[in-house]
């Protein structure tokens, strides 16, 4: 849709005006550098400007076919710009670059189907081949000459990758793999972009070779001819049907019937299958092929903080220039952001959006030194890192989702309008907490290394940075409530050490009681699950603290205030949800509760004469919001006037149902 220009609303003109800080600061602080704006801005212009963003009727108002051509129609076209333009005009070669991120989201109300091309296939090829196999692949996948997706989930298993059901057996006289789907449930299920765009896939699948099963590995493997697209023989594709949320994608099934690839389509980086057969497991980890689950769950961390930031625009917006009920008798009606629990709903998002995006940011550097170790031959640092983009992946995307929907509570009627893009923005991250593995899975993966991490602590060694605390814990340190940044951080990691503690005693007691291992964990994993979630929390507490303390060095001191009131905001949001946990494994006290409820609430009125310019400062434009409640001039009626209007619905006075059906029946002909 073309957007109509208007004035600014005379609310959203006045919050304006009320700003204390340069909101340009703090864009440049998450760009990470004026120059970083700069650029973003460029992209944003060249994208903009390429009509390709114009829809003629609204996405939602399309049918489910329409949604799924038009998407391609513009995910070729904006492919197509990425190569030429975008790399011209701006020098920008990386896919991953956060702007090409961004204003993706230009194009796509909902989702493109080559997100799990860019998004998966390629880092796959990157993270898993040899260099050989990079040189036949990654030109063609980068250059779109091929597009590919990630097969790895099947109809009877998704989180159980070890249960997986597809086989490749290899073939020495002709050294070929054989794929085969043996049973229904192992037919792959859910790849994105695999029911009708990509033509090539990366399977996973059980390897077999000289008659042993060496477990989950990964294939290359062509599923549509080039130049028809008709799957090949052998190959059953199509989609696996309508979803909550992913409508303009293409999520698919697939089977094999004893289909042929070549050894080489084999993905041998870790592993390889020789000529004659034989196997060689990778030298250093037996979890490498997992590489781009964890590169994914990293990248969600920040999908987390983008989407919850969007999803805080629109309601804040809306917040200021919504008018409702009155305070007091005949007085004019407030702007519903001036109740305090509007503001308890809103701003805890502004400051969750912070601390997502900052901690995406340090995750994203870890995963980067993590690599480089791993290139030099040090997998030493993997499973901190594996354990800690699990539980930022399950616990960043879960608070997100939750947050998301408590904006389109915060904007009443409308944010149920799908032209408020409030309930696309849910179905997409409510997607994330299950997709790259399920919330509850990752946190159970997170437990196992924290309760080594206690063992290893036991033992005297020396553990990570991110666990350390249980070190202290360990020496008897007993934790004495402050209510500063660090008090705070320190009582949260007080409260996981508490957890981990217990969590460790019961498995131990189950197991004097006669249980084995595996029946003391399992008895234990609602408790183990709890702990990893408190963990969670305490790194992002003090992730979130450190990097404002750090980017904000050389900050105006207008912006450091801001900046640190929704850090104290954050801190105090959690003490209040955690006051239980608090009370049982810190020393804070009721009259320490007492005090945290009254400065949180004393932060949302300082909060408050700054909330848009705060959700300003995300500088999101309209164009990459797409909603009748968000827009940057507040002109919201006129925007859901202006969507009913061009509602397809209304295109005729008469529907044509009346005549079929509703005369009749009020005529007693029907
Ligand atoms: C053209 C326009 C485009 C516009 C778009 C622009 C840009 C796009 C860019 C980005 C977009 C952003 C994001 C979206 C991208 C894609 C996402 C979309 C869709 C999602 C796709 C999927 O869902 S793919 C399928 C994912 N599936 C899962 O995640 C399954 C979850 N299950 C598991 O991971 C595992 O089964 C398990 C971990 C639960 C258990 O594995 P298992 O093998 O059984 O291992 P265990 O026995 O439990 O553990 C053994 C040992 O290994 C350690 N370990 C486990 N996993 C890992 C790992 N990943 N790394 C390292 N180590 C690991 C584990 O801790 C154990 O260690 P110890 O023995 O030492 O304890
Ligand atoms: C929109 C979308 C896109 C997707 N895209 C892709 C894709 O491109 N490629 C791909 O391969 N897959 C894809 N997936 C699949 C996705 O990765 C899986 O759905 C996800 O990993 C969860 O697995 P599952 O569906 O088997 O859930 P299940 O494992 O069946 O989980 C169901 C419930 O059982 C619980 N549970 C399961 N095991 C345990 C356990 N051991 N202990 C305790 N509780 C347990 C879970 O916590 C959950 O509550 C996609 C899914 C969605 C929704």
């Amino acid at each position: 849709m073309v957007l109509k220009k208007y004035n600014i609303n005379p609310d959203l003109a006045l919050e304006r005006q009320k700003c204390t800080f340069d909101i340009e600061e703090i864009i440049n602080i998450f760009d990470g550098g004026k120059e970083k704006t700069s650029q973003r801005r460029k992209i944003e212009d060249v994208v903009l400007k390429s009509g390709l963003c114009h829809d003629d009727v609204p996405e939602e108002c399309m049918s489910l076919k329409e949604r799924y051509e038009n998407a391609v129609r513009k995910s070729c076209f904006f492919s197509k710009l990425m190569k030429t333009e975008l790399q011209e005009i701006t020098g920008i070669e990386d896919f991953e670059t956060p702007a090409i991120r961004r204003i993706a989201d230009a194009l796509f109300k909902d989702i493109s189907p080559f997100l799990l091309h860019l998004g998966m296939f390629v880092p796959t090829i990157i993270g898993q081949c040899t260099s050989e196999q990079l040189m036949i692949w990654l030109p063609k996948a980068l250059d779109l000459q091929i597009i590919g997706g990630y097969a790895q989930t099947e109809l009877g298993h998704g989180t159980f990758i070890r249960g997986l059901e597809t086989t490749a057996t290899y073939d020495a006289d002709t050294e070929e793999f054989v794929l085969h789907t043996p049973t229904l449930t192992a037919h792959k299920w859910w790849a994105g972009g695999l029911g009708k765009t990509i033509n090539h896939c990366i399977v996973v699948a059980q390897l077999y070779t000289k008659g042993v099963c060496y477990g989950t590995h990964l294939f290359m493997v062509q599923i549509r001819d080039l130049d028809t697209h008709m799957p090949l023989p052998g190959i059953k594709v199509g989609e696996i049907g309508p979803r909550m949320g992913f409508s303009s994608a293409d999520n698919g099934f697939l089977g094999f019937n004893n289909f042929r690839i070549p050894r080489n389509n084999m993905l041998m980086k870790h592993a390889q299958v020789q000529k004659d057969g034989t196997y060689v497991k990778p030298a250093r980890h037996g979890k490498l092929t997992y590489q781009t689950m964890v590169f994914v769950r990293v990248t969600l961390v920040n999908e987390a903080a983008f989407n919850l930031s969007k999803a805080v625009t629109i309601a804040v917006r809306y917040s200021a220039v919504r008018r409702q009920s009155e305070m007091r008798p005949n007085e004019p009606e407030p702007q519903i952001l001036d109740y305090p629990t509007q503001q308890h709903k809103l701003f805890i998002g502004i400051a969750t959006a912070h601390a997502f995006q900052l901690t995406a940011n340090w995750l994203w550097n870890t995963f980067k030194s993590v690599l480089s170790d791993m290139k030099k031959g040090d997998v030493g640092t993997l499973p901190e890192l594996h354990a800690l983009s699990s539980c930022l992946k399950a616990v960043c995307t879960s608070d997100a989702a939750l947050l998301i929907e408590q904006c389109r509570y915060a904007c009443g009627g409308h944010g149920y309008m799908l032209s408020s893009n409030l309930p696309y923005i849910y179905s997409f991250v409510a997607a994330t907490r299950t997709y790259e593995g399920d919330y509850t899975i990752l946190l159970l993966q997170t437990a196992r290394f924290l309760v080594k991490a206690w063992e290893q602590a036991e033992a005297g060694k020396t553990v990570t940075p991110t666990v350390s605390y249980i070190s202290r814990s360990l020496k008897g340190e007993k934790n004495s409530w402050r209510s500063t940044d660090e008090g705070i951080i320190k009582s949260f990691q007080a409260v996981a050490a508490g957890k981990i503690a217990l969590c460790v005693k019961s498995i131990r007691d189950r197991m004097k009681s006669g249980l084995d291992y595996e029946d003391a964990w399992l008895l234990t994993t609602v408790q183990l699950v709890d702990a990893a979630e408190a963990h969670c929390r305490s790194v992002i507490l003090e992730t979130y603290c450190n990097e404002v303390r750090r980017l904000t060095k050389s900050s105006s001191d207008n912006v450091k205030i801001v900046m640190h009131q929704l850090v104290t905001l954050y801190l105090s949001y959690w003490t209040l949800q955690r006051t239980g946990d608090l009370l049982r494994y810190s020393s804070i006290s009721e009259k320490d509760i007492d005090f945290m409820q009254r400065q949180y609430e004393e932060l949302l009125q300082h909060i408050r004469p700054n909330a848009v310019a705060l959700v300003d400062a995300f500088d999101l434009r309209d164009e990459i919001l797409h909603s009748s409640l968000g827009a940057y001039d507040g002109r919201v009626y006129e925007r859901l006037m202006e969507q009913a209007e061009n509602n397809p619905m209304n295109a005729e006075p008469v529907n044509q149902s009346f005549h079929k059906y509703i005369k009749p029946l009020l005529q007693g002909k029907l």
